[in-house]
């Protein structure tokens, strides 16, 4: 028999069979939470040009000055140079004219038959071109997460795509016969509560669903499905542990598959397993009971999605607040609410049940044998 890897060594080996993906231009919508694969540069300066940085008049030597016309934001520049004793009218963001000292507001104005006059400080309300982001300055380095703000700041540069590592694909494959995906389940069936919370899992994660398929029992879907997955990962939803409807080590075997992690010590989520196809795809079977395939998509999944979108791994750790009993061989994943006093356990932990899960925000890493207080807290999606 195969002994089970611990959990520790399982989540490293997940990540360390996974590559980054290579460098993609997306269009900036797409980039939405991809991580950049080189430095955001500044492809124009910000402003672009001196403007204007309030709705007033743009003046020229000493006032009182004489009003010689008007320049909006988006209309044309004012032609030629201000002379000294000139002013224009000039909205914000409009470029100032050379020649311009200053921009004085209209509140500070005062302004009447083709005059106007006020306090004018050399410089004041004038925005310089480069002054918030000079031209090529890389604002953000390789690694830095693409959000909403980045989306912003990159079109601001003059960007219209970016260099990103792509969101990794997956195949998702739900296996069982009693599995149904609609309605109330008959006697002896099941609904789906895996396929469910894998979008929002492998979005979290970095990735994208390529495709969901719904496969019945027997090795031959199941063959036919990881002969071509057309993704880089697949993820199989039970036929994982040692029945007679459990094919998947058989049929991967068959494909020629190198087994990278088979059984993990941990409670819930034992029979997990990770292969890799040859070709390059990765596979990770989830067992059937859906709060062990939670455990185990976040014990071999998520490593490995997060390295091939290029993001960093985020640890955390903190105290257990309420009765836990370590299990003497296995790891034990405990769902847990944060509090000032610490993680709480929130109970209703059975591997067949997400009921815990979704009332926990983190799941409680509890290692062999443990007696302490501090334990690793996985985030919930
Ligand atoms: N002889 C052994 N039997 C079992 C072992 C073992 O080591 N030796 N491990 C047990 C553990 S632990 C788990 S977990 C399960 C894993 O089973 P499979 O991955 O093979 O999955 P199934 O047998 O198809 O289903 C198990 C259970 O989960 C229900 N199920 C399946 N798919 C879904 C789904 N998409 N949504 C909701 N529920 C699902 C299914 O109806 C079964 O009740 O094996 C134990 N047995
Ligand atoms: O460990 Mo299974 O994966 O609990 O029910």
């Amino acid at each position: 028999m195969v002994e089970a890897m611990s959990w520790e060594a399982a989540r490293r080996v997940a990540a360390a069979n996974a590559r980054p993906l290579g460098a993609v231009p997306v269009p900036l919508p797409e980039a939405l939470g991809c991580r950049l694969a080189g430095p955001l540069r500044a492809l124009v300066p910000v402003p672009g040009v001196d403007v204007s940085a309030m709705d007033g008049y743009a003046v020229a030597g000493a006032g009182p000055w004489r009003l010689a016309g008007r320049v909006l934001a988006g209309g044309a520049a004012y032609p030629g140079e201000l002379a000294d004793g000139e002013a224009v009218e000039i909205a914000t963001g409009a470029p100032v004219p050379a020649g311009a000292k200053a921009v004085l507001p209209y509140e500070l104005a005062e302004a009447g038959a083709g005059l106007v006059d006020g306090p004018a400080e050399a410089g004041r309300h004038i925005r310089r071109r480069g002054e918030d982001i000079p031209e090529g300055a890389a604002v953000l380095g390789a690694g830095a997460e693409v959000t909403p703000v980045v989306l912003g700041l990159a079109a601001a540069l003059g960007h219209d795509d970016l260099l990103v590592r792509p969101r990794p694909g997956v195949l998702v494959l739900v296996t069982g016969d009693e599995v149904v995906h609609r309605g109330l389940p008959a006697p002896g069936r099941v609904r789906d509560a895996i396929g469910p919370f894998l979008p929002g899992l492998v979005a979290w994660a970095g990735g994208r669903i390529a495709d969901t398929l719904h496969l019945p029992d027997g090795p031959e879907p199941l063959r036919a499905a990881l002969a071509a997955p057309g993704a880089e990962v697949v993820v199989v939803c039970g036929a994982s542990s040692k029945g007679p409807a459990d094919h998947l080590r058989a049929v991967l075997a068959g494909l020629g598959a190198e087994v990278l992690v088979d059984g993990v010590a941990v409670r819930p989520g034992h029979p997990q397993a990770l292969f890799r196809l040859p070709g390059g795809p990765l596979v990770a079977g989830l067992p059937g009971n859906p709060f062990a395939a939670l455990g185990a998509a976040l014990t071999l999944l998520v490593p490995v999605l997060r390295r091939l979108a290029g993001t960093p791994a985020a640890r955390e750790s903190g105290a257990l607040a309420g009765p836990v009993r370590a299990h003497p061989r296995d790891t034990r994943l405990v769902p847990v609410r944060r509090s000032a006093r610490g993680a709480v356990p929130v109970g209703h932990d059975r591997p067949g049940s997400l009921w815990g899960a979704a009332l926990a925000d983190a799941l409680a890493v509890v290692p062999p044998g443990w007696d302490g207080e501090q334990v690793e807290l996985i985030e919930l999606p």
